[in-house]
């Protein structure tokens, strides 16, 4: 199925060309028991959490980078997992122009290797010919900015190291659309300009980026869009300025203890900046 199957009951046609859009996604995950190792031996349930996402509809088109905003736990990441076919969702349907790329070729790299050969195995795992990934090599380098550390196992790069090194290999492969799970906050300064410049190449490219991240501030200098979800519901979705400087309030008024003021800001939000779809 297409994107543009959805057309009649969704009204998602004309242009820009809808690159994903999602129905009413429900999503509980299911755990083991902790109560002992063996719960299965003696005949014991799995157990399934409470619900992740609560009905999320929405839509995203060529041109846009879209900023997921939440407090912990509040389902962006488990949301970004559904919408890229990683995580099946419980409920609710899913369908998008191309595969989505997550941030995080991270299941293909090899921490013995070095940074260079994890740029080789992570572009073909990507799906680049061996010509596209000899010759992205180098621009793969200069973004990350690693320098002689390139050379060296990853298991010795920082945490910021690898991350910058991922997002690096993932931008290269000019997905259509890309999915970037906090990568930003592990980089410095320069890094984080270098980044900004090669996902805003990705959009002049017609791809659609998601951004995740804690920072309102991010969210604002990056992204067109934004997308607030608290306890697996969406409470608004608008301009990435208006929408992030809202989420700032609320998290403030949370992190002072003003239950009220929080509770008021979610309302306000859901009111002027509403979902685009309704389930
Ligand atoms: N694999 C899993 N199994 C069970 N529960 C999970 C799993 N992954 C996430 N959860 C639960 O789902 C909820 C949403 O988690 P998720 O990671 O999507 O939130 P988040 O908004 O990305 O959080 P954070 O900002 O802390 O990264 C949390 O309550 C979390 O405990």
């Amino acid at each position: 199925m297409v994107a543009s199957d959805l057309e009649p009951g969704w009204r998602l046609s004309g242009e820009p060309k809808v690159t994903i859009a999602a129905e009413n996604l429900r999503l509980r995950y299911t755990v083991a028991r902790s109560s002992g190792s063996n719960w299965w031996r003696r005949g014991g349930k799995k157990s399934v959490t409470g619900p992740v996402l609560r009905g999320i509809s929405m839509a995203t088109r060529e041109g846009e980078m879209v900023g997921l905003v939440g407090l912990n736990g509040s389902g962006k990441s488990s949301l970004l997992r559904v919408l890229a076919g990683l995580q099946p969702a419980t409920s609710g349907t899913v369908v998008a122009s191309a595969q989505p790329q997550l941030l995080g070729v991270s299941a293909a790299l090899v921490p013995e290797l070095s940074g260079a050969e994890n740029i080789w195995l992570g572009t073909l795992a990507m799906g680049m010919t061996p010509d596209d990934a000899y010759f992205a090599k180098e621009r793969i380098e200069q973004l990350a900015g690693i320098g002689e550390a390139i050379h060296q196992p990853m298991k010795t790069y920082s945490s910021g190291m690898g991350a910058r090194l991922r997002f690096a290999i993932s931008v290269a492969a000019d997905p259509e659309i890309l999915m970037i799970d906090e990568a930003l906050s592990t980089g410095d300064a320069s890094f984080a300009e270098r980044a900004k410049e090669a996902m805003h190449g990705l959009i002049t490219r017609a791809g659609t980026v998601f951004l995740v991240s804690h920072a309102a501030k991010t969210i604002e200098d990056m992204c067109t869009r934004a997308i607030w979800l608290d306890a697996g519901t969406l409470i608004a979705d608008g301009p990435a300025d208006e929408v992030a400087n809202m989420y700032r309030y609320y998290a403030h008024s949370i992190a002072l203890g003003k239950d009220e003021a929080a509770k008021n800001a979610l309302v306000s939000a859901t009111a002027s900046h509403p979902p685009a779809l309704s389930n």
